[in-house]
């Protein structure tokens, strides 16, 4: 029979123990496709007594997972214990220097020192594979790697974030609370080990990330992303986009303008109607537009056990059955030390329509006041209601704008008059709009 690929596993928490439990499941199957047997010989987690339901009497256990990197006993080294540092990082280069394939589920520690530890694997001719990494079970590093062969990618964009998209459906379909839909997330195992890098996008600016030097050729520029989470999406701001035909997604986007790559995070409200709507729960969507294939839209399961486990194990399975000694693609769809700098587009100058949600002192003259400021930064209105039913004190009313297409410039400089005008009880609540999809 032909040898194992013998693979060796740090980090056995939600997506590690599904890992070693589908690994064991699917034996078999796994070894019909690959044509040899993958076996887990190593592991290494924090702690050796937790019962975590999967048998590791056939592994051998390491302290230390920088040690489990190194040894001689492994093909593959499959990193699933987060942190953009530390043992994370450590042991992935030790991997790669070890000449040991490498596969990881970790968008943070990508986002961060992706071109350098593609780098390490390209030296050494080795694989460095992390297709969970991006939207979790969703095959959309594979798609853009090999799939979108020769295709100029215009923009790619969607909800990357699972623990987002389950807070944002629920707290719509059952008026639920932000903290109790976070707490579900934790317990589903959908959310990060802090889940501040969820609700405050930089998960999904992570993600971002790759995508975007995936999509343009571009070295990884994480800390460029225009970045705002979910955390100050109230009850009150889904309720007026449900008035107004709309829905509130965290989406990332990515794309190419004239000045360079625009690259934003942030609440977005998109039409009722439109696909990525219809997006709930912990399911993420991805869509690609590109010059050969024309509109891509990827949706599945983006975060959890399964789902992600589903990515991982698809990415060793990739190296069970590579050939020895066949030249590997690139870990970025082209040689890390050609990836080209990457030049930021302004932020101020993206162009779109934007719901703005006031709430003011119920005096005379507000609402002409605010027409005014909108007019003086030459933004065209396409409604401005005064919301019946506010909830509020009879003194303070909401005020709901959505605007035509503008820009972010002109929509700062309205809300910053209409705020030094001092007719606000409280922060200008500004979401960007999405029309098209
Ligand atoms: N949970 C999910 O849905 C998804 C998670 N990921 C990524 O997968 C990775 C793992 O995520 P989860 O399993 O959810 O996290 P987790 O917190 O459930 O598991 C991580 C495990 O690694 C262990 N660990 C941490 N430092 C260690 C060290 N120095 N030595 C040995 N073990 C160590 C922890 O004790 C823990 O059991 C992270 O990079 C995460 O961003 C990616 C896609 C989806
Ligand atoms: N915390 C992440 C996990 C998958 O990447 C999410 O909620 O999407
Ligand atoms: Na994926």
């Amino acid at each position: 029979m032909t040898e194992a690929l013998r693979v060796g596993i740090a980090g056995l928490g939600t997506v590690g123990a599904s890992v070693m439990r589908v690994l064991s499941d699917k034996a078999a199957e796994l070894q019909r496709q690959c044509g040899r047997p993958i076996s887990v010989t190593a592991v290494s987690a924090r702690s050796k007594g937790r019962d975590r339901g999967v048998d590791l009497s056939g592994a051998q256990w390491f302290d230390d997972p920088v040690a489990l990197a190194k040894t001689a006993d492994i093909d593959v080294f499959v990193e699933l214990m987060g942190g953009d540092e530390g043992p994370a990082r450590d042991a992935i280069k030790a991997a790669l220097e070890a000449g040991r394939h490498v596969v990881t589920a970790n968008k943070a520690l990508l986002a961060k020192h992706g071109v350098n530890l593609a780098e390490a694997a390209e030296k050494k001719g080795v694989l460095l594979n992390y297709e969970a990494a991006v939207a979790g079970g969703i095959p959309v590093i594979k798609t853009m790697r090999e799939a979108l062969a020769g295709n100029s990618v215009s923009r790619v964009f969607g909800i990357m974030n699972g623990t987002c998209n389950y807070i944002l459906t629920r707290m719509e379909a059952e008026g639920l609370s932000f903290e109790d839909c976070l707490a579900d997330a934790q317990r589903l195992g959908y959310a990060e080990a802090d889940p501040t890098f969820d609700i405050e996008g930089n998960d999904t600016a992570h993600k971002l990330s790759i995508l975007t030097s995936l999509a343009f050729g571009t070295k990884i520029a994480s800390e460029d992303i225009y970045l705002e989470g979910i955390s100050n999406i109230s009850q009150a701001d889904i309720r007026a986009a449900a008035s107004l035909g709309y829905r509130i997604k965290l989406l990332g986007v990515a794309v190419r303008t004239d000045s360079g790559i625009e690259q934003r995070v942030h609440p977005t409200m998109v039409p009722t109607q439109s696909v990525i709507a219809q997006v709930h729960g912990v399911t993420n969507a991805v869509a690609i537009q590109s010059d050969i294939l024309g509109d891509l839209l990827l949706v599945g399961p983006g975060a959890g056990g399964n789902a992600t486990a589903s990515a991982v194990i698809g990415d060793i399975a990739d190296i069970a059955k590579s050939q020895p000694g066949f030249q590997h693609g690139p870990v970025f769809g082209r040689p890390a030390k050609e990836l080209k700098p990457y030049k930021k587009a302004k932020m101020r100058s993206h162009a779109g329509g934007y719901f703005i949600r006031l709430t003011v002192h119920d005096r005379t003259g507000v609402f002409a006041a605010i027409a005014k400021r909108m007019a003086d930064a030459d933004i065209s209105l396409e409604s401005i209601v005064q919301q019946a039913d506010s909830g509020l004190d009879s003194d303070v009313k909401t005020v709901v704008l959505v605007t035509h297409e503008t820009t972010e410039a002109a929509v700062r400089r309205a809300v910053d008059g209409i705020t030094k005008d001092g007719h606000l009880t409280d922060k200008a609540q500004v979401i960007r709009i999405e029309r098209a999809e």
